[in-house]
């Protein structure tokens, strides 16, 4: 199964996944998964548990290696140039890495450090990471003693700290109260303004208030790539049809506005097109003169909410015209 392509642009791009596969033992975590992600964007990878998001995530920060395939972060390769690829990347990972036992400035400190930074670019560097994330007034402070939003603030800014060009947020609302949870996003939301960022999640709210553009992964394929804006088009991009008398699935093909067909109960099918407007309307002459016996047709609504289901749920897919776009 194939991902809708990305939007073309010019902008410069800052990872460069591709053909990325990962196995552990016989088992494949990630399949052939490729998309590049551009300065200034925020980029939602979405997929329920266990789809390979933080097998992905650790890809991509060299944490892990690939069985096959490449990623690229600012031009360099993360197996061939692993230390200057890393320098622009900066990682929170589902468990943040913190010392319960130093104080927030003696942890971000450390942190600057192993990045490379001393003196005064160092303390510059510190004082701003706090700044950005709300922590001025907790620097003495054992981060043992903070509440779970101030430890993930902390996390955070030691993902900032060197000013990577990209940061890679692995579920960084988990465990957090409501409140919490709204300070980090608009925090997340803020860092998109001068880094490009990943933020790896589950929660389809979050994708959708902090996201300029979304992945869904699932068992390990990348199974939609596309902007938000797109989506909250209203402009819905599949139909309904039932079919008394359908033909083989790849004589839809003729029909090049169609990416996917999946086969549903009942002589049902949902057909998923490329946006055209009067899709449905050529689909119903279609089948009428052919007559396919054609009971029923309707357009469905294409929230990231539905999408999320039907790319994530019982998978009956056959792709009919991978190269529609
Ligand atoms: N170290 C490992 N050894 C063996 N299998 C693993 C390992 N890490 C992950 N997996 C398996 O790989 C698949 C993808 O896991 P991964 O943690 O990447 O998914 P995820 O989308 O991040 O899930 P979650 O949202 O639950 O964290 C799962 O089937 C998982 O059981």
């Amino acid at each position: 199964m194939s991902a809708q392509p990305n939007t073309a642009s010019a902008k410069e791009v800052l990872i460069d996944v591709d053909g990325v596969w990962r196995y552990y033992g016989d088992d494949c975590a990630v399949r052939d998964i490729s998309f590049q992600v551009q300065r200034g964007e925020v980029l939602g990878f979405l997929g329920p548990n266990g789809a390979g998001k933080t097998t992905t995530m650790q890809i991509l920060t060299g944490v892990l290696a690939a069985s096959r395939g490449r990623v690229s972060v600012a031009g360099h390769d993360i197996v061939d140039q692993a230390r200057r690829a890393r320098t622009h990347i900066g990682y929170l990972p589902e468990q943040p890495p913190l010392y319960p036992e130093l104080s927030v400035d003696e942890y971000l400190r450390y942190a600057g450090k192993l990045r490379g930074l001393k003196g005064t670019a160092l303390a510059a560097a510190l004082a701003d990471s706090k700044t950005r994330c709300g922590l001025d007034d907790v620097g003495r402070r054992l981060i043992r003693n903070l509440s779970k939003g101030y430890q993930q603030r902390v996390g955070i800014a030691q993902a900032i700290i060197h000013s990577p060009a990209v940061v890679i947020l692995d579920e960084p609302t988990v465990g957090l109260d409501p409140i919490q949870i709204r300070e980090i996003r608009d925090l997340i939301r803020e860092l998109g303004r001068d880094h490009s960022v990943i933020l790896s999640t589950h929660i389809l709210p979050e994708v959708q208030t902090i996201c300029d553009r979304v992945l869904i992964v699932n068992q390990g394929e990348l199974v939609l790539d596309r902007r938000l804006a797109d989506l909250d088009s209203g402009e819905s991009a599949s139909i309904i049809v039932g079919l008394r008398n359908a033909p083989d699935l790849s004589v839809l093909q003729q029909l090049h506005q169609i990416k996917r067909i999946s086969s549903l109960a009942g002589d049902r099918y949902r057909i998923e097109h490329d946006g055209t407007p009067d899709f449905a309307q050529q689909f119903a002459q279609f089948a009428v003169d052919r007559k396919w016996g054609l009971f029923e047709l309707m357009t469905e609504s294409d929230s990231l909410e539905a999408i999320f289901i039907r790319l994530t749920g019982s998978d009956q897919t056959t792709v009919v015209n991978d190269q529609a776009a």
